[in-house]
């Protein structure tokens, strides 16, 4: 996959690409690579084309051999890798290339817009929206220096590329998502994951370990949507699972239970949280594998589970003895669980607000439960 950010001087794109690649590190591979400039590239074919053999800066040419570089990537990520998870990801991509063009007035060229559409379209484009002012402090702030602050006037130059950034945009030959720099750089990096990575987060778990309590409290506290796929079998068949196992039988739930993970994993933008037993259907645990979303188990001791699910009351496959039934289906479980977690997070003597909250940071910062 392929994921461009742009923006002009100051925005943010560097700060975005180190925050999504700690985000992204356990679901997905990055990459970013840079090749050596070519002598024939794309951008003295377009000054050929133009007749304008000075029309372009060496940081120009540099610019164009990034976009070499991102044409052979991309070829390669589908040739031999072919990995749906494979991102590379692109700062200052032909956007930037765009919003130059605009400045020199050269925006309307057909060479121009050939090249532009030859070269593949991002699967995700971002472009990071700053006040001129606010560019201008940062990089005034930061260490590396910046060809603006040589400027006769900074701002109106930081000016006139924020414009030009937001023409660029508009002249795209596809969908651009812009996000608002002046937020935190945490907020930026989470915005972006979220569109990148569905569901947020999948909590597996025991019955009793939490996964329904603990998921709507890490939901409510990202401002995301909250799922539970014994809700969404109950939406669908309009009886409660109780019922469901009464009339039709455990195989029937796992069918229509296997059917609504699949759905929510291609589509559901929040946390989802599966059933105790979803991961023993082989079809769930191929889909949790190959899903981008990070996969968290929450653990209980067989004493924290009883104590918490008490009688079993709404839960079939706990009836009669509960903590025996507890401890038959963990011993079956346990493996299955092992194979499609990500991070694994203990619950025991923990309240359940404590559990969202290391859960979140384990998935803000990628480290291991
Ligand atoms: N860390 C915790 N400490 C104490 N009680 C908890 C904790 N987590 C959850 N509980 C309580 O345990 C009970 C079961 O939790 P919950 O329904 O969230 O489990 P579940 O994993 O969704 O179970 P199921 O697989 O049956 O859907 C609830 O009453 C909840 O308030
Ligand atoms: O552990 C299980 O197999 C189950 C757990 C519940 O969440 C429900 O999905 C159903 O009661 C089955
Ligand atoms: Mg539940």
């Amino acid at each position: 996959m392929l994921i461009e950010v742009c923006g002009p001087d100051g925005a943010g794109k560097s700060t975005l690409v180190d925050g999504l690649r700690v985000r992204l590190r356990s679901s997905v591979r990055a990459y970013e690579r840079i090749v050596r400039s070519e002598s024939r590239n794309l951008l003295e074919r377009v000054m050929l084309e133009l007749g304008r053999p000075d029309a372009f800066s060496s940081r120009e040419h540099e610019l164009v051999v990034i976009l070499d570089a991102i044409r052979q990537s991309h070829a390669d990520l589908h040739v031999y890798r072919g990995s749906p998870h494979s991102h590379a990801f692109v700062t200052f991509y032909h956007c930037a290339l765009l919003a130059r063009l605009h400045e020199r007035g050269l925006a309307a060229d057909e060479a121009l817009r050939h090249l532009l559409r030859s070269l593949p379209p991002p699967d995700l484009s971002l472009r990071l929206t700053v006040e001129p002012e606010t560019a201008l402090d940062r990089i005034r702030n930061r260490v590396k220096g910046d060809d603006v602050l040589s400027a006769p006037e900074p701002l109106a130059r930081l000016r006139d590329r924020v414009h030009a950034y937001e023409l660029a945009g508009r002249e795209l030959p596809y969908e651009q998502v812009t996000l608002d720099s002046a937020q935190c750089p945490e907020q930026v990096a989470a915005q972006a994951r979220a569109l990148l990575v569905r569901p947020y987060a999948v909590l597996i778990g025991m019955p009793g370990a939490g996964k329904s309590t603990i998921g709507r409290l890490l939901a409510d506290s990202l401002g995301l949507p909250f799922a539970d796929s014994d809700q969404l079998v109950e939406e669908r068949t309009g009886q409660t699972i109780p019922d469901l196992f009464a009339a039709e039988g455990e195989d029937a739930f796992r069918k229509l239970e296997t059917e609504v993970i699949a759905d929510a994993l291609s589509a559901f933008n929040g946390v989802l949280a599966l059933g105790g037993g979803a991961v023993v259907t082989d079809a769930t645990r191929q889909a949790l594998l190959s899903s981008a979303a990070p996969v968290v188990l929450l653990r209980a001791s067989v004493a924290s589970l009883h104590e918490r699910v008490g009688d079993g009351a709404g839960r079939p496959l706990l009836a009669g003895d509960p903590r025996a039934r507890l401890l038959e289906l963990e011993a079956v479980r346990e493996p299955y669980y092992r194979i499609v977690a990500g991070l694994t997070v203990d619950t025991d003597q923990r309240t359940p607000a404590q559990v969202a909250a290391t859960v979140r940071m384990l998935l803000a910062t990628n480290r291991r439960g």
